[in-house]
């Protein structure tokens, strides 16, 4: 059984959006955290046993930058957290989905990541994560 981590949402503007959840949700940003290889600044908010995870992009030519240009702000992959991420690598490669890194990387939230490529998933961009123990 897999948990549903976090759900991602790709967005303009960081802050405004920080305020936006931060009303929606009546709790506050519990971590932000910079990821550079992603070029991106991720803001967690819970949510039950899930949270949140707003995504603005730190640089142009961050992926997020190129979705919100291209499809405007909104939710950018959904993410289940996995206890094994190579063997659920492999079990997903053997299954024909399409991985789009070849090793798990680091992500945010003290989490290793990859992602399954939204064409394999009924147009949803899917992360694996899987803690690092930290
Ligand atoms: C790691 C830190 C943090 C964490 O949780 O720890 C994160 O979650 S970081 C999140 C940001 N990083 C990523 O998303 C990495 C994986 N993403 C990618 O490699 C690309 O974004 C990719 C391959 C999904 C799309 O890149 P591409 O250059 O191919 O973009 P295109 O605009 O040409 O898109 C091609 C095709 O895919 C559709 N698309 C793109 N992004 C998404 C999406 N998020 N959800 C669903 N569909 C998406 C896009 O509409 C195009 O479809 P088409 O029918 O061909 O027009
Ligand atoms: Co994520």
């Amino acid at each position: 059984m897999k948990h549903l981590d976090h759900i991602g949402i790709a967005v303009a503007d960081l802050e405004k959006a920080i305020n936006t959840y931060k009303k929606l949700l009546e709790s506050p940003c519990y971590k932000r955290e910079t990821v550079e290889q992603q070029k991106v600044e991720t803001a967690f908010f819970r949510a039950g046993e899930s949270k949140i995870e707003l995504l603005g992009a730190t640089a142009p030519d961050s992926v997020i930058d190129k979705f919100v240009s291209k499809q405007g702000e909104g939710m950018h992959h959904v993410a289940f957290e996995v206890d094994d991420i190579y063997a659920e690598m492999k079990r997903l490669e053997e299954e024909g989905f399409t991985l789009l890194s070849e090793e798990p990387r680091p992500g945010a939230d003290d989490k290793l990541v990859v992602f399954v490529h939204p064409k394999d998933n009924c147009g949803v961009l899917i992360e694996l994560c899987q803690s690092t123990g930290k």
